[in-house]
């Protein structure tokens, strides 16, 4: 693995070094967001050039659509491929049934929508992202931007509704301004310490006018790969109920790897 990496890159490069191992040829690929997943995407860059694997894949983001393209990856919208064997993406956490948090990127709408379009969804994590309860991390709720403070109002009082106790909702900010996602949205950041009934609230938020999607991703994922700094992988698989458990040992000698997300 790139030597100068830091304990947590590492753990998050093995994940995506052993996802990657999943990708069979001619496969149609969701390719998700964040710092893991761009692992990933050098990690298959790799596969192509190397093994001369032949692989379509569809970004979650513009941030993404320009790595995997400016790596030589084959890149198509979703429209033109319509249905996906396979996404792998990252997540902000994961609990013991393979629901996830997902959003810290900014980029839930289109993860949700290109992993609901495809077979299998494997998520990549640094063993860090493993809860018992969904929640410590806040929730991302993607709003349009007309009326934002209106629909706050209204998501604060469903939470309330819900006895939800911690309830505190922020609008993300990048900078001065808020936070715009690649659908142009914003996006409110749920405080609650503990979920209590996920896939409650999943459907409850996405009843309210002017939420877009939220960021739990509920029976979507299959497989989470979970890597740890000193390369060792464990792959949990929600069908199987088995953990297989591996070590990862490379060493990349080029480019592909210069310059991580
Ligand atoms: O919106 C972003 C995504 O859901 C990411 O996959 C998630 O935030 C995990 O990102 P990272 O791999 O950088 O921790």
């Amino acid at each position: 693995m790139p030597a100068d990496l830091n304990p947590i890159d590492k753990a998050k490069f093995v994940a995506a070094k052993r996802a990657v191992d999943f990708v069979q040829d001619g496969m149609k690929l969701g390719l998700g967001t964040g710092s893991t997943a761009a692992w990933m995407v050098r990690c298959l860059a790799e596969r192509v050039r190397d093994e001369g694997l032949r692989v379509t894949g569809v970004p979650t983001s513009r941030r993404t659509a320009e790595l995997a393209t400016s790596l030589g990856l084959d890149v198509r919208t979703l429209d033109e491929v319509r249905w996906l064997d396979l996404t792998i993406d990252g997540a902000d956490e994961f609990d013991p049934n393979l629901n996830l948090i997902k959003g810290g990127g900014a980029a839930l709408l289109q993860e949700k929508i290109v992993a609901t379009a495809s077979d299998q969804m494997i998520v990549i994590a640094d063993a860090a992202k493993e809860v018992s309860r969904l929640g410590a991390f806040p929730l991302p709720v993607e709003v349009i931007p007309f009326g934002w403070q209106t629909t706050k109002a209204l998501i604060e009082e469903t939470l309330v509704s819900m006895d939800v106790l911690n309830r505190e909702v922020s609008l993300r900010m990048n900078g001065e301004r808020p936070l715009v996602t690649d659908e142009a949205n914003h996006i409110l950041d749920l405080h609650l310490g503990r979920i209590g009934n996920p896939r409650q609230l999943a459907l409850v938020l996405n009843q309210i006018p002017g939420v877009v999607e939220n960021g739990l991703f509920i029976d979507i994922c299959d497989i989470v790969v979970i890597g740890e700094p000193d390369g060792k992988v464990s792959v949990r698989d929600i069908n199987a109920g088995t953990v297989q458990d591996d070590q990862i040992h490379f060493a990349p000698t080029d480019n592909i790897f210069a310059d991580p997300d």
